[in-house]
C-alpha cells in the first residue's frame, strides 16, 4: 500500500491511498470517524455489478449504516437530472449534514457525487473510491466536481475536496481495453506537461503497462498522482498553473461534444493533445521530431490522434464555447522546448482552424 497526503497551504487535507485491493478500506473509513455517520455509496450500473457488494459490506461494518444509489453508466448520466434523483434519494433516506457520500466508479461517478456532496444541505463530506484508471490518476484528485449542462462539458460544478481517495488496482483488471487506454491519455499528458523523464519511462514500460502488470500500474499511478498533487497543491482553484492540466482539453472537449460523447474522455484528450502539439510545432516551440514522437507514442498506446465525421470549423466554434475562454481569447496549453507546458493566449482564429484541420481525418491524411 502506498500513501500520499494532499496539503493546501501546508495543511494536510486528505490522503490518497493506492492499494492492490480493498483490504485497507475499512481502516481508512475508521480514520474518518464514521462510526455514527450514514454513508451513501453512489455508483453506476457497470461498477455496481463488480464492486458494490464488497465496498458496501466494508462501509456497513464501519459506518452507522450504508445504502447505495445506482445510475446508468455513461456520460449521458452526468446531468443535473441525475443529481436531482440523488438529492431525492438522500432526502428519503434522511441524510443529514454529518452523513457522507462515497463515489465508487470512474470520472462521471466521482464528478457527479462530488457535486451532489458540494450542494446537498450546502455541503456534506464525500470520499472517492475511483475504479477507472482515468479517475485514479486524474479526476478523483483536486476537488473539481460537476456535471455537463446541455452537452457543455463540466459546465456546472464546484470545487469540493474529498476526505479520502482510495484507489484499488484490482479494479483496473475489469476495465474494458478502451476504458483502460483512455486513462493512459491523461497519464501521457502528465509526462508531457511536467515530467519528460516520466514520459520516456512510460514508453519504455509500454508492454507491462498495456498488459496491466499490477506493480507497473501502481508505480505509474503513483507518479501520475504525485504530478497532479504538486499542481493542485500549488493552485487549488485554477487561478493559474492548474490550467496546465488542461493540456489537450481545449480541442479535446470540443471533439468530445461533437462526437456526442461516443468517444471516451481520454481518447478525446489524446486528439486534443495532437492539436496542441501541432500548434506548439507551428509556433516553433517544439521540433517536428518531438511532434512526431508524441503522435507515435499516443498511437502506440492505442490512442486516437484524429477524428472523422466532424468539420474543423465546428471544432473551432465549439472550442470557443468551452470554459477555456479568457477575455475573449482561447486559453491554450502548449509545450515549450524545455519539455514543459505553458499557458498561451496568442492563438489566432486562423491558427486554431489549422490545428483543428490537422485533427480531422480525410482521404489521404491517415494519422
Ligand atoms: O484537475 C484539473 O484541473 C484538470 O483540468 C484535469 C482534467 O484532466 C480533467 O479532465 C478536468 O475534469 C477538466 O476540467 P475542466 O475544468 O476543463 O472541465
Amino acid at each position: 500500500m502506498r500513501k500520499m497526503m494532499i496539503h493546501y497551504k501546508g495543511i494536510p487535507i486528505y490522503p490518497i491511498i493506492l492499494s492492490e485491493n480493498f483490504d485497507g478500506l475499512g481502516a481508512a473509513f475508521e480514520k474518518l470517524s464514521v462510526k455514527d455517520r450514514k454513508v451513501c455509496i453512489v455508483t453506476d450500473s457497470h461498477v455496481a455489478e463488480h464492486y458494490l457488494a464488497q465496498v458496501e459490506a466494508i462501509a456497513a461494518a464501519h459506518c452507522a449504516s450504508a445504502v447505495h444509489f445506482i445510475f446508468p453508466a455513461g456520460e449521458e448520466s452526468k446531468t443535473l437530472a441525475t443529481v436531482e434523483n440523488l438529492y431525492e434519494f438522500l432526502i428519503q433516506n434522511k441524510f443529514e449534514r454529518r452523513d457522507m457520500l462515497a463515489a465508487l466508479g470512474g470520472g462521471v461517478v466521482g464528478d457527479l457525487t462530488g457535486f451532489t456532496a458540494a450542494t446537498y444541505l450546502r455541503g456534506i463530506d464525500f470520499i472517492q473510491i475511483p475504479t477507472s484508471l482515468l479517475a485514479q490518476v486524474d479526476s478523483s484528485i483536486g476537488g473539481k466536481t460537476g456535471v455537463d449542462f446541455r452537452a457543455y462539458k463540466n459546465m456546472v460544478g464546484a470545487f469540493h475536496q474529498p476526505k479520502l481517495v482510495y484507489s484499488c488496482a484490482e479494479t483496473l483488471k475489469t476495465l474494458t481495453e478502451q476504458q483502460y487506454i483512455s486513462g493512459l491519455g491523461e497519464i501521457i499528458k502528465h509526462g508531457l506537461i511536467k515530467d519528460i523523464a516520466y514520459y520516456h519511462w512510460l514508453k519504455e514500460h509500454k508492454e507491462a503497462i498495456l498488459s496491466r502488470d499490477t506493480q507497473t500500474m501502481i508505480e505509474m499511478i503513483e507518479v501520475s498522482c504525485r504530478i497532479k498533487k504538486e499542481v493542485v497543491e500549488n493552485d487549488p482553484e485554477e487561478a493559474g498553473e492548474r490550467a496546465l492540466l488542461n493540456f489537450g482539453h481545449t480541442l479535446g472537449h470540443a471533439v468530445e461534444k461533437l462526437m456526442n460523447f461516443t468517444m471516451l474522455h481520454g481518447e478525446c484528450v489524446a486528439v486534443g493533445m495532437h492539436g496542441a502539439a501541432w500548434l506548439s510545432k507551428e509556433k516553433n516551440m517544439i521540433s517536428e521530431e518531438i511532434y512526431r514522437d508524441i503522435l507515435d507514442t499516443l498511437t502506440s498506446f492505442g490512442l486516437p490522434v484524429s477524428v472523422e465525421g466532424i468539420t474543423p470549423a465546428r471544432i473551432v466554434e465549439v472550442s470557443k464555447s468551452d470554459k477555456k475562454m479568457d477575455k475573449g481569447k482561447v486559453k491554450f496549453i502548449l509545450l515549450n522546448p524545455e519539455g514543459q507546458a505553458v499557458i498561451d493566449r496568442s492563438i489566432t482564429d486562423a491558427q486554431l482552424l489549422a490545428a483543428a484541420d490537422a485533427l480531422v481525418r480525410n482521404g489521404e491524411q491517415k494519422l
